[in-house]
């Protein structure tokens, strides 16, 4: 399991000017999806670029439970002998994934349609989180779900033995929902159909395709539906992971808040579907360029050139929402800096990630000196503009990693140091995050 087991209180100081490349890790959703249909195909995929965060580790160590050949070869660069589409084993033991909602949420969805019996779990904050979402559309299938507290972890799926093909429409804008419900399709017979209002990240489908299976977008008055025919035979591949753009957003915000910095993050993914921080950064006054720009592992990539800017407050968009979805929390540390106020309308979601992520920045930015409003589907940053960010507190990271992270973006250029309690979590998406932003000139310091 990853383990959080004891927390590492981190505080991030005032430092110079960034400068450098920052090589940010593979792509976390695309990571656990090549492990995925890896195991899930006939043949041997080779992965390169993966991404080896916690996060990522654990769905491998799942994909092994359900039958999988697993191998890891060098840094990034992994294969995987998979059993076929309706092949997964009946693992012998409860499969922990950790801090992971990506993982345990596409694994269930692609058991939930083989005869097979697994049980669930995975770390404090991820035995909080509604897994209703997927047990819901999975039933439709055919499968049986039992959980603890109406739909949390630890959890017990009964895979359907003749499952029938589903029509579902996501009631919440969710990849990991779609995508589970996509898993669960390939082994039922027929068309599955996922309908989803508002898009969001489409690599499962991209990946679907590429590993030979039949599947369309259709984009209509109801919104995107897609449609998988059941039952292909998916062949294996080799997967060339992308840069991740959620982890390249804390370079990229810390180098236009620190003044004076220039930097480049090289092969970052501009799949539209996952762009929306770069496009919201640039309203706010970024002064941040695509170079070089290039398809990767079938994927638009791009180096991202990012300067000091001088950053004003707007109204993002709530259309933009899943497109940055995870990227709120950086989002609403550089509208801290920035002058006026910034709206965040739309983001009911972040209630239910690793934390509440609404509270938790609100908090955080408060202890920090930082004017907060809140609502169940809001949050605005009033920005402290030319005054500067006062610093000086200590945020509680809630085993979350996209807080912790923010929280050490925010003390690079806030007036006192910034801490946080436990800056483990960060281990599960980001693992070289301190060394490489060390690389770049922050000054971060575990203590105790
Ligand atoms: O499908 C994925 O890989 C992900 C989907 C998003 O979650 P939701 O589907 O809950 O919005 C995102 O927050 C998560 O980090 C990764
Ligand atoms: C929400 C996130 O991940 P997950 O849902 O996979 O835990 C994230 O990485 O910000």
């Amino acid at each position: 399991m990853s383990g959080h087991g004891t927390p590492i209180k981190m505080t991030s100081h005032a430092c110079g000017p960034l400068k450098g490349t920052a090589e940010v890790p593979g792509d976390k959703s695309i990571s656990h999806r090549a492990l995925i249909l890896g195991a899930l195909s006939v043949g041997e995929t080779k992965i390169t670029g993966l991404l080896e965060g916690e996060d990522v580790l654990d769905t491998a160590k799942a994909m092994r439970a359900f039958g999988a050949e697993v191998t890891q070869h060098g840094p990034g660069s992994w294969s995987v002998h998979g059993v076929g589409v309706g092949g997964f084993a009946e693992p012998e033991d409860v499969i922990d994934c950790g801090n992971s909602g990506t993982g345990v949420r596409l694994i269930m969805g692609a058991m939930a349609t083989s005869p097979i019996v697994a049980t669930f779990t995975g770390d404090g904050s991820l035995r909080k989180r509604p897994m209703g979402r997927v047990t819901d559309p999975i039933r439709l299938f055919g499968a049986q779900a039992f959980g603890r507290h109406g739909g949390r972890l630890p959890m017990t799926i009964l895979g359907a033995p003749s499952p029938a093909p589903v029509r579902y429409a996501t009631p919440m804008a969710s990849a990991q929902v779609k995508s589970a419900v996509l898993l669960a399709g390939l082994n039922a017979p027929g068309q599955t159909v996922v309908i989803e209002k508002t898009p969001t990240r489409d690599h499962t489908e991209r990946m679907l395709r590429g590993f030979g299976a039949e599947i369309t977008t259709e984009v209509t008055d109801q919104g995107h539906v897609i449609t998988l025919q059941g039952q292909p035979e998916l062949k294996a591949q080799e997967v060339a992971v992308p840069r991740d753009p959620s982890s390249a957003a804390f370079p990229v915000c810390a180098a236009l808040i620190v003044p004076g910095s220039e930097i480049v993050v090289p092969g970052v993914s501009q799949n539209p579907t996952r762009n929306g921080i770069f496009i919201t950064l640039r309203e706010m006054g970024a002064d941040l360029t695509f170079e070089n720009e290039r398809e990767e592992g079938g994927e638009p990539v791009a180096d991202l050139r990012v300067r000091y800017s001088k950053l004003h407050g707007i109204d993002v968009p709530a259309e933009r929402a899943s497109a940055q979805i995870d990227e709120y929390p950086v989002l609403s540390v550089v509208a801290a800096f920035a002058e006026g106020v910034t709206r965040m309308p739309g983001v009911h979601e972040l209630r239910v990630k690793e934390s509440d992520r609404i509270d938790a920045m609100a908090r955080g930015l408060e202890a920090n000196g930082v004017k907060i409003e809140e609502d169940e589907d809001t949050l605005i940053v009033h920005g402290c503009g030319p005054e500067g960010v006062p610093g000086g507190g200590t945020a509680v990271t809630h085993l979350d990693h996209r807080i912790a992270m923010s929280f050490m973006v925010l003390g690079m250029a806030a007036q006192k140091p910034v801490s946080v309690d436990d800056g483990s979590p960060i281990a599960t998406s980001f693992p070289i995050f301190e060394d490489l932003m060390a690389q770049l000139g922050a000054e971060i310091v575990r203590e105790g």
